[in-house]
């Protein structure tokens, strides 16, 4: 009988989504056994500076490598990521399987509502892209930095006296903390971080894990997939990671098209590019490249680059 070995970091974030990810995955295979095994990360206890230090160069993340090194050691034959924390560039001997659905993709306010926030109130948000659209929407917010795992930046609202955070919809209803909702955020408005509430599912592409590739891909979903795709080809083609202001949606339309909407907002959220394009649902990359030349065109470049100045000068 197959015993698989299942990743993840340590947060009750990443252990709710092993188990939203196994559940469907055991009732499929109930010969196969699948073994949660957290992997602990130095980057976790540093967050901070490590954050600091490799975001705003690279855009790339530092939660994930561990993990990805864990994998490629064989020390587990599956890592479960949150898809948006992943840099987008290819780990060599690794691979990402299609995600199995997505959870809710918005971002939401916590504590208030838009509307209900006075003059000059103070929202609690890390994410340049968060401060970037809060500020295009509403430029009298006192923006305040927050970092650290969901329920101890929704208690920051109590201990820091602020009047809202910001957090994405799908971790706080997989940790059930879905009640401290005010307002879930429009899409246009609020474009989301390129493969936010999908799973990121990797493996090794070694002929030995072909097997599990195989069990796993069952319960991939394609159309989650190919949205996911082409949103992470528009922040890889505009060289962006995590941390820099660009929000994308991709959607399957009814006619079986994929469409790919993506904004790049400056983080006083004066200036904003957006565009949507649509194509076929069969190369998502190509229409995630294709609205990053327009993104581009348009003037993405010039407000990336300013946005990468701003930060590694903190
Ligand atoms: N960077 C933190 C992070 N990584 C994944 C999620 C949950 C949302 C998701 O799975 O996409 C969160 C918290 C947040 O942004 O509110």
């Amino acid at each position: 009988m197959a015993t698989y070995l299942v990743g993840s970091r340590a947060s009750n974030l990443a252990k709710a989504q092993v188990r939203e990810y196994l559940r469907p995955l055991r009732e499929r295979l109930p010969g196969v056994t699948f073994t949660h095994r957290v992997i602990l990360e130095g980057g976790d206890k540093d967050r901070k500076s490590a954050l600091s230090a490799v975001s705003a160069v690279s855009g790339g993340s530092a939660f994930s490598s561990e993990q990805e090194a864990a994998l490629a050691r064989g020390d587990v034959d599956v890592v479960v990521h949150s898809l948006k924390d992943l840099p987008t560039s290819n780990r060599q001997g690794l691979t990402l399987l299609a995600p199995p659905g997505r959870e809710d993709v918005r971002d939401a306010l916590c504590g208030s509502t838009l509307a209900g926030l006075r003059k000059g109130a103070r929202v609690g948000t890390g994410a340049p892209r968060r401060v970037a659209q809060l500020l295009a929407v509403r430029p009298d917010l006192d923006v305040v930095p927050i970092r650290g795992n969901v329920p101890p930046r929704l208690k920051k609202i109590e201990t820091m006296g602020l009047d809202a955070v910001v957090l994405a919809v799908a971790g706080l209803r997989r940790l059930g903390l879905d009640d401290a909702i005010g307002e879930v955020l429009p899409l246009d408005l609020f474009p989301p971080s390129p493969g936010q509430g999908a799973l990121g599912i990797q493996v090794r592409t070694d002929d030995d894990s072909a097997p599990l590739r195989a069990l796993l891909s069952t319960v991939g979903d394609a159309a989650a997939d190919a949205a996911v795709r082409a949103e992470r080809a528009l922040l890889a083609e505009l060289h962006g990671g995590c941390s820099v202001p660009v929000g994308a949606y991709g959607e399957t339309l009814p006619n079986g098209e994929l469409s790919l909407a993506g904004q790049v907002t400056s983080l006083d959220g004066r200036v904003r590019v957006a565009e949507t394009v649509t194509g076929p649902a069969t190369e998502p990359e190509k229409l995630g490249a294709s609205l990053a030349t327009l993104l581009i065109d348009q003037g993405a470049h010039a407000i990336l680059g300013e946005v990468r100045a701003a930060l590694s000068s903190r």
